[in-house]
């Protein structure tokens, strides 16, 4: 919750809105389009060493688009994931860095999850270095400091959802072809129950956060830069109370769904 708000005070969720909505046409702005590609013209940019990772960062102001790069499917392999890792380090370390947004440069595919071949014929050593990943990433996601916006323009079944989850935000490509959700159960792998709060929070989210972030989708800065300034000054308390409760410190004892 601390982190949440720190990214609040240090002005970090406005920030990422302001990419959302600054400019009108294509230019600098990021949106779904029905075919799920995203639109973003960045000012520069850097690729982590195999280009698995492609970092789009927008100087003037501070966000970076990250969009994973392994064809056919984005699958998380364990390169993948130790990749997006490193990145996620740099730009956490990166002063000039507001916020990032992640999404997939593979067309249709957000990510197809955890790689299965990661998960079968591997020596035990292999198991605990890719679970480690695993857990890594969901810590770097979850627990970040920078504003973070999951752009999911395409499937995202599985770990592809766990992604999603992890982020403060996640807008979706409205295509009835693509599918998210937890479809490993079929597979008999058994989610944590964090992963059921984190779904939890996702469907009810407090209705302050969807005005807001919808505020900023639909352009609302745009074409009425005060009323903007307005709706954030007039929510401001609630606000803080959405933006805190979307990375709330997981406690399942406590949680409304177990009670
Ligand atoms: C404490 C911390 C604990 C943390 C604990 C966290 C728990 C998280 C639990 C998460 C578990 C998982 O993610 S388990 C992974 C579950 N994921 C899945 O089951 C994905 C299933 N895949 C799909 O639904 C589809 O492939 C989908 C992504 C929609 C794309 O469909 P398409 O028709 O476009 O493409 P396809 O023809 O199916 O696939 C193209 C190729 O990609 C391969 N492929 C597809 N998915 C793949 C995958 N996940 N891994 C490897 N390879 C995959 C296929 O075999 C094909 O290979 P070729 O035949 O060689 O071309």
């Amino acid at each position: 919750m601390a982190a949440v708000l720190r990214k609040l005070i240090q002005g970090r969720l406005p920030a990422l809105a302001g990419v959302l909505c600054r400019r009108s046409g294509n230019e600098g702005h990021l949106f779904l389009n029905s075919s799920g590609s995203t639109l973003m013209q960045p000012r520069c940019g850097y690729s982590s060493p195999t280009e698995s990772v492609i970092v789009e960062m927008d100087k003037a102001t501070g966000v970076a688009l990250l969009k994973l790069n392994i064809p056919p499917v984005n699958s998380l392999s364990l390169p993948l994931l130790t990749e997006l890792a490193i990145v996620l380090d740099k730009l956490e370390m990166d002063k000039h860095c507001r916020g990032l947004i992640l999404t997939s440069a593979v067309p249709n595919i957000f990510s197809a999850g955890l790689n299965l071949f990661d998960m079968m014929d591997k020596p035990n050593e292999h198991y605990s270095e890719f679970w480690r990943a695993v857990q890594e990433i969901w810590i770097k996601l979850y627990g970040s400091s920078l504003a973070n916006i999951a752009a999911i323009n395409g499937s995202s079944p599985a770990g592809g959802c766990l992604l999603a989850l992890c982020s403060d935000y996640r807008i979706m490509a409205n295509n009835p072809h693509f599918t998210i959700g937890l479809n490993e159960t079929r597979l008999g792998i058994v989610a944590p129950f964090w992963y059921d709060i984190l779904q939890w929070r996702v469907h009810h989210p407090p209705p302050c956060l969807h005005l807001f972030v919808m505020a900023l989708v639909f352009r609302l800065h745009v074409h009425h830069p005060s009323a903007m300034t307005k709706v954030t000054r007039a929510y401001s308390t609630e606000l803080k109370i959405s933006v805190s409760y979307v990375k709330q410190p997981i406690n399942w004892r406590s949680h409304e769904i177990y009670k």
